[in-house]
């Protein structure tokens, strides 16, 4: 399917933004409208945009372009998120590197998506009478009519990502790649650049130069493992229970942010350590939100009577007061809409100019009814006398606080049947899938083992193990036009205190692929350390840059205006995040 991507109909450059979330970025990225493109899975899409950006020129001899693979939140606004190593003498070095990032197929940040308009009748055939569910159908009918995708965006893949950046590249001129990098999800995308693209042009099979010079796989996998597709399944599950979702059929200015919000609250602590958490934050107490564990006041008793109906009013002013230490966070509407200034409130602005309204997604607390297992006096007065008197608003530990705040942070400016797209993508990524050296043996719709090309018919796990090793292999020795292509120079890093993507899953990289370099950065911030560390990552990308593409560092540097805008407030913000914490 690849070799027939260069004879689809050009792309042509358009304003955008073309979601709402890529208004966030206005001004800061370009826009390409593709006629059509077909998926992996055989879907044809029409009318297909794709956000990127640029930093630097094109060299006259087409081949210094520095291919940026972003992660799963991530944007094509590199600076936003991984600026510090954009600029003169850094990795990305926009003087001697033409650098491009694209916008990955599913995110909300402007290439097509569930956020993007779904393009009228030229788009993918929907259909909709294929469901017997109600409550889908129902929902499906209150949105029919906006227009966007949402739940009916069909599935993409790394490849379908690197497939169609390709065409980019293209658009933009670029003849051969000097290096792709990219971590996490990125990572996987730059794994499978020379993988789908060993050859210079992919349309002649006697073409013998290869297309990508070197890659740079970071915190990443060949495979997305069952820990991580695990985790993604849990965080989807967040959002699934969210009454809002409504199967995908939310409203833009309904969406389910309290699902979305709990799914980046366990997605966070995947990204971190333990050890940051811990060092961080310890037990530190932190700030309740506003409009939790609200308790009533309780009055003095000043007669035996009064002192009774005091009782009962102490009672029921405990059993407000558990209920309320109980949902302390849920109570609160804690996930507010988008602010006032944010972009997103015009964008969703409706012919009235109305905008979003607050809505507090969970419910709150009902008037507690007399509990049935009542406290005796004593309790009631033990309980009067300690922390949790009523006066006192529920204390929480600052580590909560931050998950909140993430969880906030991250409903402003992500969508969730984005999110659940992408988490799938990651979860079909696997190098070896339905490539060279194996096949699968079906009978109907039953998959009743692999068979290797050798002819060799291994237990199933070692048939996937092969299969990986056989597509890595394929990365050192030689493509997949056998014997001609030149491997690409591969340096793999690894985050070391990675529990994600843990190190051996990048050391396993390494070994497969013959010839390929390992770095370990030393972090405690686990997965996250590719998008923190810095210093680290600047120096030994940098100096492995150096010495693989020595021909364009000998070259004199290019003119280029100093085109870095100063992001002032990041929109991905996890180094903002981290270190103001
Ligand atoms: N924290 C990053 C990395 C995930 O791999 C993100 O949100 O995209």
């Amino acid at each position: 399917m690849a070799h027939n991507d260069h004879l689809l109909p050009r792309p042509r450059e358009i304003p955008g933004p073309t979601s709402p979330q890529s208004s966030l970025l206005a001004g800061r990225q370009r826009y390409l409208l593709f006629p059509r493109f077909t998926l992996e899975s055989g879907i044809t899409l029409t009318n297909v945009p794709v956000a990127f950006k640029t930093w630097g020129r094109l060299a006259d001899t087409r081949d210094n372009a520095l291919v940026v693979c972003h992660a799963l939140t991530g944007s094509a606004d590199v600076e936003d998120w991984w600026g510090p190593l954009l600029g003169v003498d850094k990795v990305f070095d926009y003087s001697r590197f033409f650098v491009v990032c694209c916008n990955v197929l599913g995110s909300p940040y402007g290439s097509a998506s569930s956020c993007t308009q779904a393009g009228g009748e030229s788009s993918w055939a929907k259909d909709g009478d294929d469901t017997a569910a109600d409550a889908i159908m129902q929902a499906k009918m209150q949105w029919d009519g906006q227009g966007w995708w949402g739940p009916e965006f069909p599935a993409t893949t790394v490849r379908d990502d690197v497939r169609i950046q390709k065409l980019v590249l293209e658009f933009l001129g670029v003849e051969s790649v000097a290096a792709v990098v990219g971590g996490s999800m990125g990572g996987m995308a730059v794994l499978e650049w020379p993988l789908v693209f060993p050859t210079r042009w992919p349309g002649r099979t006697d073409s013998t130069s290869r297309y990508i010079q070197a890659i740079v796989p970071l915190a990443t996998s060949a495979r997305h493992s069952a820990w991580c597709i695990s985790w993604a399944e849990a965080q989807r599950q967040s959002i699934y229970s969210d009454p809002l979702f409504k199967h995908g059929y939310y409203l833009p200015a309904e969406p389910p942010r309290n699902g979305l919000s709990a799914a980046r609250m366990a997605a966070l602590l995947t990204y971190r350590s333990r050890d940051s958490f811990e060092s961080r934050f310890g037990r530190r107490v932190g700030k309740a939100l506003k409009g939790g564990g609200a308790a009533l006041p309780v009055p003095d008793a000043h007669s035996e009577a009064q002192a009774k109906t005091i009782d009962d009013q102490r009672r029921r002013s405990l059993a407000h007061d558990a209920a309320a230490a109980h949902n302390e966070g849920n109570l609160s509407p804690r996930v507010k809409p988008y602010g006032s200034n944010s972009p997103l409130n015009g964008y969703f602005a409706g012919p009235n100019g109305a905008s979003l309204s607050p809505t507090a997604t969970t419910p709150p607390v009902p008037a507690v009814p007399h509990p049935p297992t009542e406290l005796s006096d004593q309790a009631v007065h033990e309980r009067l006398v300690e922390p949790f008197s009523p006066s006192t608003a529920p204390e929480i530990f600052s580590a909560q606080s931050y998950l909140r705040y993430q969880g906030d942070k991250f409903v402003r400016r992500f969508d969730a049947n984005c999110y659940i797209h992408l988490t799938r993508k990651m979860d079909s990524h696997d190098v070896a899938r339905h490539r060279w050296g194996w096949r699968v043996l079906r009978t109907s719709n039953t998959i009743t083992g692999v068979v290797l090309d050798s002819g060799v018919r291994p237990e199933s796990d070692e048939a996937e193990d092969a299969a990986l090793m056989r597509v890595l292999d394929v990365l050192s020795s030689h493509g997949p036009v056998e014997g001609k292509v030149q491997p690409p120079a591969v340096l793999v890093v690894s985050i070391e205190s990675d529990g994600l993507f843990a190190p051996p899953e990048q050391m396993l990289i390494h070994e497969l692929v013959g010839g390929s370099e390992f770095v370990s950065v030393k972090s405690s911030d686990g997965h996250d350390g590719f998008l923190l560390e810095f210093e680290q990552i600047n120096a030994s990308v940098g100096a492995f840059l150096r010495k693989r593409l020595e021909p364009i560092y000998k070259r004199p540097q290019l003119e280029v205006q100093h085109e870095q805008q100063h992001v002032k407030e990041s929109v991905f913000g996890e180094v903002e995040d981290v270190t103001r914490w």
